[in-house]
């Protein structure tokens, strides 16, 4: 186990942090996710929600709701993303580290303990296993309270009435349903999302200097404009994956009990009804959110991670 942050980029150390620090650092990034993100959600979903004619675009959506509100108003309703989604990020981050310890557990005769992308991607997929126990219910939570009252949905108060609803309608089960479409959304999209972090960053920041006796010097500091760069790519690449099987989990997760029997299933009704390219509705919104809001999240994990590294 590394005791050092600076030792990422060395070939001679392990690329791994202290899972407490991978945990915590994750569940920065999830808040400044949520914090970049969160305003691009909220003109979605008033786009996609509000009265023909209420708005001319996303743009009119920032006017009018900042006019009405002012700049608090784009950060309505962020309570219940900024708890769900920090432990998400929390846990994805530490499966991640936990992906590459796994990932060096079986090649212990390594000659090198650079991870190749191929073995960052592992890792980076591998995080979505752990992840998913906790963001799959919290998406059927949210997709639910999202189309609450949507073309006949049933409507729900808050969080905890769609909880126990749905325990009363079919227990766990229902609670769950949905998981495999969150895996596979989240485990290629993480295994893409990290390898392209990792290696971005990689090419983007100065290499370590060799010493005249050969060695490496120790890392250079963070170059902030790598890591906005290389953050928010990863969060369009991930995207770029994503979407079919997000679509196709919003769907699962929305419908009534029994509409589909599962993941295949929800596939082979939509595309009958509405073609293949009804797998990409919501890449626009999409798109626009994952730059800034990785962008964001990856900067909030590299500098608390830096300020742990300092404290302890
Ligand atoms: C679905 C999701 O949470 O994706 C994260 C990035 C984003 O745009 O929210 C990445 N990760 C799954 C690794 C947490």
């Amino acid at each position: 186990m590394s005791d050092d942050s600076s030792e990422i980029e060395a070939s001679s150390s392990k690329q791994t942090v202290d899972p407490i620090k991978s945990f915590l650092s994750g569940g920065f990034g999830g808040i400044s996710c949520v914090l970049v993100g969160h305003p691009f959600d909220l003109t979605k979903t008033r786009l996609q929600t509000a009265s023909p004619g209420t708005y001319t675009g996303a743009v009119d959506v920032v006017r009018k709701t900042i006019a009405q509100d002012g700049i608090r108003g784009m950060y309505r309703g962020i309570t219940p993303p900024i708890l769900g989604v920090t432990p998400i990020f929390a846990i994805s981050f530490w499966g991640y580290d936990l992906g590459k310890r796994l990932v060096y557990s079986f090649t212990p005769n390594r000659t090198s303990q650079n991870l190749s992308i191929g073995e960052l991607a592992i890792a980076g997929g591998f995080s979505a296993i752990p992840a998913t126990l906790v963001a799959a219910p919290a998406e059927r939570v949210k997709v639910l309270l999202q189309v609450a009252g949507q073309s006949g949905s049933a409507s729900y108060s808050g969080p905890i009435d769609v909880v126990r609803k749905l325990y009363a309608e079919g227990g766990l089960r229902s609670l769950f349903r949905g998981t495999f479409a969150t895996l596979a959304r989240d485990g290629p999209g993480s295994a893409v999302y990290f390898a392209t972090y990792e290696l971005l960053k990689k090419q983007l920041s100065a290499a370590p200097e060799t010493l005249p006796n050969g060695e490496k010097a120790p890392a250079p500091p963070l170059s902030l404009p790598a890591i906005v760069a290389a953050g928010g790519t990863a969060g369009v690449a991930m995207w770029s994956l994503a979407i079919p099987p997000d679509t196709i989990k919003s769907r699962l997760q929305s419908a009534p009990h029994g509409t589909y029997t599962g993941f295949m299933d929800c596939a082979r009704k939509l595309i009958a009804a509405d073609g293949v390219t009804a797998l990409w509705k919501g890449f626009g919104p999409a798109m626009a959110r994952a730059f800034p809001a990785n962008a964001a999240t990856f900067l909030g994990v590299e500098l608390s991670l830096k300020a742990m590294e300092k404290m302890w």
